[in-house]
């Protein structure tokens, strides 16, 4: 990072990806402030502060605020923060595909010249597919295989939990899936708001052979055929969230602080 006065960087939930980051990012000048829910039973350490109102967080003008909760939170926290002209890295970008929240996320950035940020989160590859995007007849197809552990409600709705056979879950859209899988299927999302939602199916496997959560990226296009493939190790924390998604957002908020944005 460029300078060493410390920055505040504020959290929307502490949970696996949040405690990975604040784990991750140890040895930068960083005030941590966490808003967390009130009876949350997340176990804030004593270098993050914390706060139980949206005010408290905004109050504290943090340089970049990480939203690290889920979908719902990106509803209820994202706007407010952006209106507030404070940028927000969003790690739930499936709540994207609701077009009511994309828009007031839209109008509120214009407003306020506040930036929303986009990690790569749990998987890359996004420069090569924005290349691509701009091409005629260009196809991605994204398929997402976890662990049974990672579905277990799915499977279980499905009476499905000691499957011995993996299981398709879904195939369709991006937006579709997102809504479907708010916790586990945001990269999806990542993917269709680089390339466009039209250009992208979408796949959900749970597969009880495998012990990583594996993203698959394929592109056809008039420059060629590309494969991604992602096997990542699941968060010990969370068995839907992939341990690199921490260090992707970690690397975007040193990037972002390092780019003069300090306070
Ligand atoms: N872009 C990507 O590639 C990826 C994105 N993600 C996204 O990141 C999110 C977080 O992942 P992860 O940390 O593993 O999930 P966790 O469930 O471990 O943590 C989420 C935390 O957020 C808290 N929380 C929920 N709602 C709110 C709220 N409205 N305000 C404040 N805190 C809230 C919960 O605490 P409590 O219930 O105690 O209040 C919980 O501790 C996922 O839900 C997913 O949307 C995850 C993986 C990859
Ligand atoms: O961490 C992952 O592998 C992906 C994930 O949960 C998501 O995209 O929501």
């Amino acid at each position: 990072m460029a300078s060493l006065e410390p920055a505040t960087a504020g959290l929307i939930g502490f949970g696996a990806l949040a405690r990975q980051v604040v784990a991750a990012l140890g040895d930068e000048p960083i005030r941590w402030v966490a808003l967390v829910r009130e009876g949350s039973s997340s176990r804030v350490p004593e270098n993050v502060a914390k706060v139980i109102v949206l005010d408290g967080l905004i109050s504290r003008r943090p340089a970049l605020v990480i939203e690290a909760a889920g979908q719902e939170s990106v509803f209820t926290h994202v706007p407010a923060l952006l209106e507030a002209g404070i940028s927000v890295l969003v790690a739930s970008m499936g709540a994207l595909a609701d077009p009511e929240i994309a828009g007031r996320i839209s109008e509120a950035r214009a407003r306020s010249g506040a930036r929303l940020i986009i990690p790569s989160g749990a998987i890359g590859g996004l420069d090569y597919l924005a290349a691509v995007s701009r091409l005629p007849d260009v196809q991605i197809r994204y398929r997402l295989k976890k662990p049974l552990a990672a579905w277990r409600s799915e499977l279980a709705a499905l009476g499905l939990s000691d499957t011995k056979i993996s299981v398709t879950l879904f195939e369709g859209t991006p937006a579709e899936a997102a809504r479907l899988y708010p916790k586990n299927l945001n990269a999806a999302f990542t993917v269709a708001l680089t390339v466009h939602p039209a250009q992208l199916t979408v796949a959900v496997v749970a597969d009880p052979d495998i012990d990583t959560n594996i993203h698959e990226i394929e592109a056809e296009s008039a420059v060629g055929h590309a494969t991604f493939r992602f096997a990542n190790a699941p968060s010990l924390d969370n068995p839907k969230t992939s341990a690199v998604t921490a260090l992707s957002l970690a690397a975007s908020i040193r990037n972002f602080l390092g780019d003069g944005a300090r306070r």
